[in-house]
């Protein structure tokens, strides 16, 4: 094996842990790593070798070799900056504060080797992250200093973040804003939290609601700002834009798919019923694509940073209304208008919400505010009385004359209003509350039911100020 003469190697090997107690889970300090330097190939291969027979490899998920004296091997920056900081990361955790380094900027080696020590230094970390919870926490300073300052937040404003975790996001949202509001589900994360906002002297701005962001009845608040769990972003989403609450703006990290998804106009093949919904009453602004190496740990997909504000002005629908007629239309979004409405089982489904409509008398609008979760209940409902009503509905019944004469209702209305040859996917909003508004009058409705209002929320909801 070749000598180097002066010319050093080092090798981080990584090994990546996972909970013996927890399986699903992986650790916070995931990534365990040892340092070794060399001079020459043979006491790097000793040293692997040893390696191999001690681990068996296969407890390695992954292992790397870092040059740190030479660039001898020349590796993927990506892999790079991945190591720094995964090293930044559990120093953060440990020491409960988050250095201010930024993790792309060239290091000298002297310093790579000392953060490497930090991070031996911390291998007693034990805070176990569940995947389940989208427990991945941003890390790059620079990312981090950009959401807060798109966030354009006042002295005098009250944030809420939603999933603070370790609170590298909350420590710099509490340094600019009056009061921080987070609502966090994991209690060690919230502990952690405690202790690291009081480490800054800045526990006095900051209140913590444990529990589930979704079900939470949150407090008054001017913004937003927060690097979501991404498996609760489709209701949470929509629970910000059409709660109670009078809202700024909402700044949020979101899987960059499901920003694609939001920002997406007619005739993209992302346009999809979420953001029909949401652009009803807000605009969604892109701000940034962030990379799955920023996070710890690092996820198997891209985020994106987006700010939603809400509309001045909103049309004004009956919200459970325009809720189930997008459900109709986007259940088939690239089929024709006449295609979706021609569908027996669609059709009997109105005929049957318009005789709901006649029991339960005039169709009002009695809710202030869209109360989704109420919403979600009872679509779900009404796919459980669409189901026993196809059951007890005989095809050869005396609803087949109602069926072709409700038909020929929504076919005339599609006909006359040239909608007939339209697909749901290529209508902007202005054309879909137009339709939706030329079918009511025609007596056609899409929501059976009226709900009883909120008293508990009187406040009129920013992003809804319309009648509904
Ligand atoms: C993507 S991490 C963000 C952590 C931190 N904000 C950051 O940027 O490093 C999401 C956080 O949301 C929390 N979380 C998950 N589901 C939640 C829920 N339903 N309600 C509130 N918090 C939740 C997780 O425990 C985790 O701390």
């Amino acid at each position: 094996m070749g000598n180097w003469g002066t010319q050093k190697i080092g090798i981080l090997v990584c090994i990546k842990r996972r909970s013996p107690e927890k399986p699903g889970s992986i650790r916070a300090n995931t990534v365990s790593p040892s340092h070794f330097v060399f001079s020459d190939w043979s006491s790097l291969f000793r040293v692997l070798a040893l390696l191999y027979c001690q681990l068996r490899w296969k407890s390695f998920a992954f292992s790397m070799i870092v040059p740190l004296k030479n660039q001898l091997l020349s590796i993927p920056k990506s892999i790079r900056f991945y190591l720094i900081q995964s090293i930044l990361h559990l120093n953060s955790l440990r020491e409960l504060r988050t250095i201010t380094v930024h993790p792309h900027a060239r290091r000298r080696n002297s310093e790579d080797g000392k953060k490497i020590r930090n991070a031996e230094n911390d291998m007693e970390g034990n805070l176990y992250l569940y995947k389940s919870k989208g427990q991945h926490l941003l890390t790059n300073p620079r990312v981090l200093d950009t959401i807060v300052r798109i966030s354009q937040i006042k002295s005098t404003d009250t944030v809420l973040e939603i999933g603070p975790g370790t609170g590298n996001l909350t420590i710099r949202l509490l340094e600019v804003a009056k009061k921080v509001v987070a609502v966090e589900i994991d209690k060690r994360m919230v502990e952690i939290l405690c202790k690291r906002v009081s480490e800054h002297g800045l526990h006095e701005k900051l209140d913590i609601l444990c529990g589930d962001a979704l079900k939470a009845k949150f407090p008054q608040f001017d913004l937003v700002v927060a690097n979501i769990p991404y498996g609760i972003s489709s209701p949470l989403v929509t629970k910000l834009v059409y709660g109670a609450n009078p809202f700024r703006s909402l700044t949020l990290l979101l899987q960059k798919e499901f920003a694609r998804r939001l920002l997406a106009n007619p005739g993209d093949s992302e346009y999809n019923r979420l953001a029909v919904n949401v652009k009803l009453a807000a605009k969604v602004e892109f701000v940034m694509d962030v990379s799955k190496r920023d996070f710890l740990p690092c996820p198997k997909v891209d985020s994106s940073v987006v700010i939603i504000r809400p509309k001045a002005e909103i049309p004004s629908v009956n919200l459970d209304e325009w809720w189930a007629f997008t459900r109709t239309c986007f259940s088939n979004k690239n089929k024709t208008l006449a295609a979706i409405f021609k569908q027996k089982k669609k059709v009997m489904e109105l005929i049957r919400l318009s005789k709901m409509r006649g029991f339960h008398g005039e169709y009002g609008i009695t809710s202030r505010y869209y109360d989704f979760a109420a919403a979600e209940e009872e679509e779900e409902e009404e796919e459980e009385e669409e189901t026993s009503h196809e059951q007890s509905c005989h095809p050869c019944s005396g609803s087949e004359k109602d069926l072709s004469s409700y038909k020929e209702r929504i076919n005339k209305v599609l006909k006359a209003n040239g909608f007939e040859s339209k697909r749901p996917s290529k209508l902007p909003n202005e054309e879909l509350l137009n339709l939706l508004s030329l079918l009511n009058q025609a007596g056609i409705y899409f929501h059976g039911r009226t709900r009883p209002g909120n008293a508990e929320n009187e406040a009129l909801p920013a992003a809804v100020t319309g009648e509904f």
